[in-house]
């Protein structure tokens, strides 16, 4: 979903699918060796996390290394700000981790609050939402439509006789006020994306790690006991957080390891046995 159609206005048909400047794609479930095409020209990804429990700094680098890798621009926004005692601490924690990051704090439930997202929801604009179970995207969904019932909002798409069908409504129509705005997105296909070949996408989200690493002894160095380590030097000297060196080889190993593994299923042929 997500494609822009270039449409001839007199006969009503799709003459073509514009280019997209983004996409969100996994493995097809059932055939891995098939992608999947989840969301198609995504502008703005907003990072869903709620000032509660569910606040995660892993989390926040899984979400920014996909923003970056698709090349969407990534927002936190931190819901259930009524919540938390002192909101501003995790706002602070949110930003240090990528310098230029855009986090919004807001009660998702307070139109007044939401209206902080407008910027980045007007006409032409499509956002997607990811975040987990119960923080609050759904109240996102509401508050941004304008909507008080979101199954009013469904898509309305052409089912190719010329008549429009209402499908599932995993892309609603935002307001910003009494004006149309852009789409957003919010389909469970963006729960379930992995950590698969994204690995400019870590280098750049932890581009303070990688460039020290560009220093070590050995360019195949892992940063365990080689000598001449530029991350143990740095770790050594406090100018590295050994934590979030931590969170960046889990990252590296998982995309590596899945990545490998999709390399491997797309080279393995498909039904060779019956072709003999
Ligand atoms: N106090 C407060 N409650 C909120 C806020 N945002 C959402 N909630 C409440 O949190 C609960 C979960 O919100 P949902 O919008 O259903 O969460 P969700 O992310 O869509 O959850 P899933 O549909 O499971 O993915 C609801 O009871 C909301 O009313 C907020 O900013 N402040
Ligand atoms: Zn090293």
């Amino acid at each position: 979903m997500g494609d822009w159609l270039l449409v001839d206005p007199n006969s009503r048909t799709i003459v073509r699918i514009l280019d997209r400047t983004s996409l969100f794609k996994r493995p097809a479930p059932g055939d891995e060796r098939r992608v999947q095409l989840i969301a198609a020209n995504v502008d703005t990804l907003f990072i869903v996390t709620a000032c509660k429990q569910d606040f995660n700094v892993a989390r926040l680098e899984r979400y920014l290394v996909l923003a970056r890798e698709v090349g969407v621009r990534p927002v936190v926004v931190l819901t259930k700000a009524d919540l938390a005692p002192e909101p501003e601490l995790l706002v602070d924690a949110a930003r240090a981790l990528q310098s230029g990051l855009r986090v919004e704090l807001v009660d998702g439930r307070d139109p007044a609050s939401v209206a902080r997202l407008v910027d980045y929801c007007g006409v032409g604009q499509t956002v997607a939402l990811v975040g987990s179970s119960g923080v609050g995207k759904s109240t996102l969904v509401k508050t941004l439509t304008g909507s008080s019932d979101i199954a009013t909002q469904a898509v309305r798409e052409d089912d190719g006789k010329g008549r429009h069908t209402t499908t599932v409504r995993e892309m609603y129509r935002l307001a910003s006020g009494a004006q149309k705005g852009g789409w957003l997105v919010d389909t469970p296909g963006m729960r379930e994306l992995q950590m698969s070949e994204v690995s400019s996408g870590v280098t750049e989200v932890f581009d303070d790690v990688t460039n020290v690493a560009l220093e070590c002894r050995f360019s195949n160095c892992t940063h365990v006991a080689e000598p001449g380590c530029a991350i143990n030097a740095a770790m050594a000297a406090g100018e590295l957080d050994p934590a979030r060196v931590a969170r960046w080889r889990k990252l590296a190993q998982e995309d590596a390891a899945n990545s490998g593994a999709a390399a491997a299923r797309r080279s393995r042929p498909g039904n060779a046995a019956s072709r003999r």
